[in-house]
């Protein structure tokens, strides 16, 4: 039994709060509590209390991939940064696309995380696009949710034959909309950009085209079909018109395409190269809008550690993807919460109610008989974002440099602290 002593987001507002744990429980909340002799008080005074964070789309890299992540270091750095549920993409070596093959990454998962993992199962077989996996036995194996992440569905007939069996099986669809013959092999956003530096460009259209057609194809199906990483207008507006029309779409987007665009790549630096590119000014404005008025349903990181000699390479050469567990609040915090262009709720909200809803998940809010898995954040003091101090193996960011305010500094899972920054009075 302990109480933690804080502050909380409370019907619009930042109120001081005591919260009761027992047995890993919220007990009770309230302005002051009265206190038992024997309990422990854990004086988190100066920080604020949030649900501990969830992140439906990031890249572990293990198994196949552990140069670059494992599952520990990743989990590590998901405590560090607040969150306390991700959901790891499955363009690993090999691809969970059967059975045994969740069963083993399911093992691994238990032994070597340190906080709650739910991984995704791919749509075909080792992500080819050729065949379907059984999607019935992967269900029963235990997996919530199925995508080929890295890479998109190029065949229409097969993506309708995936909806139509996960429609079937009460499972969500979520896709990595890229049409590689519009794609190309380009590395930046086609436009501005790609005409500066000289570089083959991806079009905004290669997103919109496959999210059309696939909105289609769920309101033919009934599936729930969810885009992954939206980055253009056009396909806010394809969006927009789904949800208007009924069809069961949901979208996230991520912190560097709501904070940066084409403008922040001034030259060739892999640091800011990632799928889908970062695009234009009124791209960032029609992502912010539609988060706002509900078109796109949350944030996710789509955190894509890689290795330093592999990102130090040319924008041609280097992978694409960027790290974001640690830093994906203290960027949104200090890019939109204190400069008052969103509430603290909003942010928090879009970080874990919303996520949860759209995939199901248990709810988790502050609330009594719920987890004590919070994430403490630290508002008063501001901080020179370092990326050799990441505990993900990841170190590339474009980020490095920033100064950010919004730091979580301790998280706890169950009424356990699993990542503490300061020093216990
Ligand atoms: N986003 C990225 O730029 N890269 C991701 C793949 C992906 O999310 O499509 C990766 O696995 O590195
Ligand atoms: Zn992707
Ligand atoms: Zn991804």
């Amino acid at each position: 039994m302990k109480i933690i002593n804080a502050f909380r987001w409370n019907e619009g507002y930042v109120q001081p709060c005591e919260i009761r744990i027992v047995d890993g429980v919220i007990a009770e909340i309230g302005h002051t509590l009265s206190k038992k002799e024997e309990e422990a008080i854990f004086d988190a005074e100066q920080t604020l209390l949030a649900p501990g964070f969830t992140d439906v789309h990031v890249h572990l890299r293990e198994p196949g991939g552990e140069h670059k992540e494992t599952i520990e270091t990743g989990t590590n750095a998901a405590v560090k940064g607040g969150f306390t549920t991700i959901c790891p993409m499955p363009n690993t070596n090999p691809v969970p696309d059967s059975e045994e093959k969740l069963e083993e990454l399911t093992e691994m998962i238990r032994e070597r995380a340190n906080c709650e993992v739910l991984p995704y199962v791919s749509i075909t077989k080792e992500q080819q696009g050729h065949e379907l996996t059984d999607m019935r036995a992967l269900k029963e194996a235990g997996a919530f949710a199925f995508t080929d992440d890295g890479v998109g569905v190029q065949s229409a007939a097969q993506m309708k034959e995936a909806m139509k069996k996960a429609s079937q099986l009460h499972m969500p669809v979520v896709a990595h909309c890229e049409d590689n013959s519009l794609a190309g092999d380009g590395v930046v956003h086609e436009g501005d950009v790609s005409k500066r530096l000289g570089l083959p460009g991806i079009p905004s259209s290669a997103e919109a085209v496959h999210i059309a057609r696939d909105v289609l194809l769920a309101a033919e199906t009934g599936c729930h079909y969810h885009v992954c990483h939206v980055s253009a207008k056009g396909s806010v507006q394809v969006i927009r018109n789904a949800k208007q029309a009924g069809i069961h779409v949901t979208a996230e987007v991520t912190p560097h395409h709501l904070i940066l665009s084409e403008k922040d790549v001034t030259e060739d630096d892999a640091m800011f190269k990632m799928n889908p590119p970062l695009r234009s000014e009124e791209d960032k404005r029609a992502l912010i809008e539609g988060l706002e008025d509900g078109t796109i349903d949350f944030i996710a990181t789509d955190h894509a550690p890689h290795a330093e000699d592999e990102k130090k390479q040319s924008m041609k050469e280097a992978p694409f993807g960027i790290t974001g567990l640690e830093t994906a609040f203290p960027l949104l915090y200090t890019h939109f919460v204190a400069t008052g262009k969103w509430s603290l709720g909003q942010l928090i909200a879009w970080m874990t109610s919303k996520p949860r809803k759209v995939f199901s998940l248990n709810r988790r809010e502050i609330e009594p008989l719920h987890p004590a898995t919070f994430a403490f954040i630290d508002v008063r003091n501001t901080e020179v974002i370092d990326r050799h101090a990441f505990v993900s193996k990841g170190k590339n960011t474009p980020f490095d440099g920033r100064e950010v305010s919004g730091i979580p500094v301790c998280t706890m899972i169950d009424g356990k602290t699993v990542w503490k920054e300061w020093k216990e009075k």
